[in-house]
């Protein structure tokens, strides 16, 4: 999967060459750039932004040098791959495990970061109408950020993490929170068996894999229904098996 990131801090992407995402880069299972907007401004001052037509505060970022920046990125690609140009904002779809597991199918991911009032409208009408780009507004909650990298920062990590060989063990994908199970994840464990008075749970340290695993279920299943009702209201009919119901 190819990302491009386009932004006026890059600096704040920075994370981006850490941890697992950071050695996915290094691997190449990720092809990620990110861009300073300011490289396509044709001024001296490198001027992003502009006062908002109809008049009230603040400043919005000008389409001229959103236009130039997105059709440089979207030109620069090996075979015409479609792409999905994601709009961080709080005005956007929510981001859900879902909506990254498709991005993940993507092939390619061009991420504009905005600031100030926002990025032109016009800029994201006129590439929801160029062939080969999906335009997709996204939100990583209900509250107002400054600016779109730490939503690309969000945005890109939960996706990251479920391309092939990023995770060590994709079996984890299945039982964190929100994965496959559509659950909340089970409590963790690990050395030492007491601390501080507390003991792990006797059936842990049993070995009975099968008593293992209807704990670790039973579990999830309570804490989802303490925390999170609607998840097990969404789960399919056939999710839940006959030892699930007595939870
Ligand atoms: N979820 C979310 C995104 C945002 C912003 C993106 C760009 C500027 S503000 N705020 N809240």
């Amino acid at each position: 999967m190819r990302i491009d990131v386009l932004t006026i801090f890059p600096d704040y992407l920075a994370p981006l060459d850490l941890s697992l995402v950071g050695k996915a880069r290094r691997s190449g299972l990720l092809d990620l750039a990110v861009h300073d907007l300011r490289d396509w401004t044709a001024d001296r001052h490198r001027t992003v932004d502009d006062t908002p037509f109809g008049g009230g505060a603040g400043m919005v970022m000008r389409p001229d040098v959103w236009g130039e920046a997105l059709d440089a990125v979207l030109a620069d690609d090996d075979a015409g791959q479609p792409a999905v140009l994601l709009v961080p904002g709080p005005g956007g779809e929510v981001l859900t495990q879902r909506t990254a597991e498709e991005l993940a199918g993507a092939r390619r991911l061009v991420i504009a970061c905005g600031r100030y009032e926002g990025i032109d409208a016009r800029v994201a009408e006129h590439y929801a109408t160029r062939p080969g780009v999906e335009v997709r507004e996204i939100s990583i909650g209900d509250y107002v950020l400054n600016g779109g990298e730490v939503a690309a920062l969000v945005v890109i990590e939960a996706v990251a993490r479920l391309l092939p060989g990023v995770v060590g063990n994709p079996e984890s994908l299945v039982e964190e929170s929100h994965g496959a199970a559509g659950l909340l994840e089970y409590p963790v464990y690990t050395k030492p068996p007491e601390w501080r008075g507390h003991a792990v749970p006797e059936v842990l340290t049993s070995g009975h894999h099968g008593k293992v695993a209807r704990w670790r279920r039973d579990r999830a299943l309570e804490r989802t229904a303490a925390r999170r009702p609607d998840l097990l209201a969404r789960l399919a009919p056939d999710a839940l098996d006959p030892a699930d119901r007595r939870v």
